[in-house]
């Protein structure tokens, strides 16, 4: 018989704990496993610990408690082969102002004890539509092209694993795209990738997996297929042809809406169930005179499901 184990993860995280000397505890003992090649999302609300986790597995950061290991080496006692394979694109804007495009890229390779290699620091400069602007100093260039150099020096030395820190925070769209097209590439190429963001339909578009955060806490780390369908509700909007002041007494019991011009009805129901109860919902509403022109169905995104966990009181 052929027993095969799972791969081993990327990133091993094991009861993780931040206490910074203030006194304020940012991570509550977060154990969380990466896996290699995903796409992974971070998602949680200002304030929530992601920054502080990223930093700790990137050595920015010293752990109060726990352990991270990163592809099987422990990122405190062999702290050089483990950042070596990671790429950070932080948060901040943080680049030399005197530097040229192509030095501080080629310099940041050299800081993880890579040879040189220009042709790879020429495709990492196109692939991000930098490479017109190899020869100009950092300060001359715009917010958004200083943040592409900020993903291109995250990328300079080949690494494994790539950190997003809210990437797309204040970029423009045009950037965006460039962005989520590069990281798809390398994702094609086996880098795994860990993205913080508060564009949650930005992490429903690209994660593979989803872990939500808040107060240092893991809530939960779901396929984001799985997240969806489990806490995925669907809504059926409905267009009347006359706005209505309140919604029918003899529609009280059913789970409806009424927008607040009165125009759309929205009832909401939970796709798992067999019997979702649109049929008799409508029957009802018909007795009761009210017509409507249109009527849309769509599935909660993420948004809505994150919202819905903060709410529910656990
Ligand atoms: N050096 C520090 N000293 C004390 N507290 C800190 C320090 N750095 C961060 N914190 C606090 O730890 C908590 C988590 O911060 P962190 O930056 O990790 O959150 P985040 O989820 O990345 O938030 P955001 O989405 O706003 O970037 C916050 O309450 C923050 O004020």
């Amino acid at each position: 018989m052929i027993v095969t184990s799972p791969p081993s993860p990327v990133i091993s995280i094991q009861n993780l704990t931040k206490t910074y000397s203030s006194g304020f505890q940012a991570l509550k003992s977060i154990t969380l496993d990466i896996r290699r090649g995903e796409i992974f999302a971070l998602l949680g609300p200002n304030g929530a610990g992601k920054t502080t986790l990223i930093s700790i597995v990137c050595g920015i950061v010293t752990p109060s408690t726990g352990t991270v290991s990163v592809d099987g080496h422990d990122i405190a006692r062999d702290y050089r082969a483990a950042r070596a394979r990671i790429g950070l694109v932080p948060q901040e804007l943080t680049t030399d102002a005197f530097e040229t495009v192509w030095d501080t890229v080629s310099f940041s390779r050299g800081l993880f004890g890579k040879a040189k290699n220009p042709k790879v620091i020429e495709r990492v400069l196109r692939d991000l539509h930098l490479w017109d602007k190899k020869d100009n100093k950092i300060m001359t260039l715009s917010g958004g092209m200083k943040r592409r150099v900020l993903i291109a020096k995250a990328l300079s030395h080949e690494p494994e694993i790539l950190f997003l820190d809210e990437p797309t925070a204040g970029v423009d769209v045009e950037l965006r795209r460039d962005m989520w097209r590069v990281v798809r590439g390398l994702c094609d190429n086996g880098v795994t990738i860990i993205l913080t963001t508060h564009y949650i339909e930005e992490a429903e578009e690209m994660a593979d997996r989803v872990g939500v955060i808040t107060k240092g806490e893991l809530l939960l780390v779901e396929d984001k297929a799985v997240l969806m369908q489990k806490l995925g509700k669907k809504q059926l909007a409905l267009k009347l042809s006359t706005p209505i002041d309140r919604i029918p007494t003899a529609l009280a019991e059913y789970p409806l809406a009424l927008s607040s011009d009165g125009a759309i009805l929205t009832y909401t129901y939970d796709k798992q169930t067999e019997r979702t109860g649109i049929d008799t919902m409508l029957n009802d509403l018909g007795r009761t005179g009210l017509r409507f022109t249109d009527l849309e169905s769509q599935q909660s995104s993420l948004e809505d499901i994150f919202v819905g966990l903060l709410e529910t009181p656990r």
